[in-house]
């Protein structure tokens, strides 16, 4: 039989005689209060984006392990799509390769996408693999490449020259956006008990590989499986306003005009797109949290408050 710990924390006065302990009592409270949560969701699919902001420290990615698992044991479905966007460049740096980010997408020539696909679906997939495995879960890494999942096309930008006014294309090299998405893979993993983890690199129908912001990835992938929340765990509280203070909900009428005031910039611009493509596809809504915060993800599921910036369609 498994041990039992004593019911008293020398931390806290006792309780009154037969009644539980308040800390115990509250554990309970939190349990209940995630209920509804728990029979609202159950056989929902979360796709959960995990980013390279927020792959910390060890701590950090047992924890996010920990709650995927305890999301698959309690009966929701969680996807895991990773990032990895500051590893990617300290390997590059490394190695001595220079690389430049346009509206937070990084321009990739051949050499970047090689080392791209190396980090990601090498070390950083294997690693989430491996928590996962060791929080009791069964996970399965994959990129876009595998059965076909996602296939790429080469994505271009455009910009307004501010003097002369004239557009120009500024190519980004091999990156893509996923074109289609094949989600039987996911499909079989899901029914079979296993957490798929993904990394966001796939190949192109002229046999490229092509990298991908994670964030896209993550949508197109939501948007595929008819997810209940895409979930994009990042290095910030979550979407700050003009004003600077924290949004508590966004629409996604509102964030062209976020973007063009430049409140919103960076690695953010890619994040927004895909919350709003993604609820235009049918998502019912994303949410924008701190990855580095404990247990995050278990606070912003199973809790009346939530965290972070609650993205829906206005
Ligand atoms: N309005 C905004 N609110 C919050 N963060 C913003 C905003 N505009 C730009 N950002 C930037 O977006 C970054 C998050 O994107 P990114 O660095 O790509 O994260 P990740 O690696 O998790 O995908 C934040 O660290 C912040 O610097
Ligand atoms: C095209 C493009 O920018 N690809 C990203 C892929 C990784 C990523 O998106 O990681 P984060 O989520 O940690 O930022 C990159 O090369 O950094």
């Amino acid at each position: 039989m498994e041990s039992r710990m004593s019911q008293t924390d020398p931390a806290t006065p006792p309780a009154a005689a037969g009644a539980p302990h308040p800390a115990m009592l509250a554990k309970a409270e939190t349990l209940t209060e995630a209920l509804p949560y728990i029979q609202k969701y159950a056989g929902r699919v979360f796709v959960v984006k995990f980013g390279g902001h927020a792959m910390v420290d060890a701590a950090r990615s047992r924890e996010f392990a920990q709650d995927v698992v305890l999301l698959k044991t309690v009966g929701i479905h969680p996807v895991v799509v990773h990032g990895g966007g500051p590893q990617i460049g300290e390997m590059l740096a490394r190695l001595g390769v220079e690389s430049e980010f346009v509206d937070g997408l990084r321009v990739t020539d051949a050499e970047t996408a090689r080392i791209a696909e190396m980090v990601l679906g090498g070390a950083i997939n294997k690693e989430i693999v491996r928590w996962i495995g060791a929080a009791g879960g069964r996970a399965v890494g994959l990129s876009g490449k595998d059965a076909g999942l996602v296939t790429a096309r080469k994505l271009t930008r455009t910009r307004r020259d501010p003097d002369s006014a004239i557009e120009r294309t500024i190519d980004l090299g091999f990156v893509g956006e996923p074109e289609t998405v094949d989600a039987r893979v996911l499909d079989v993993m899901i029914r079979d008990g296993i957490i798929p983890v993904i990394a966001p690199i796939a190949a192109g129908t002229d046999g490229q590989t092509y990298n991908i912001n994670a964030d896209s990835m993550a949508g197109a992938i939501a948007g595929a499986l008819s997810a209940a929340r895409l979930m994009l765990l990042t290095d910030v509280a979550g979407v700050r306003g003009a004003d600077g203070e924290l949004m508590a909900e966004l629409g996604t009428g509102d964030v062209k005009r976020l973007r063009e005031q430049g409140v919103i910039s960076g690695g953010m611009i890619p994040k927004l797109e895909t919350c709003v493509d993604a609820i235009a596809k049918g998502l019912d809504a994303a949410v924008i949290l701190d990855g580095r915060v404990p247990h995050g993800l278990l606070l912003e599921f199973f809790t009346r408050t939530g965290a972070g910036t609650l993205i829906k369609s206005s």
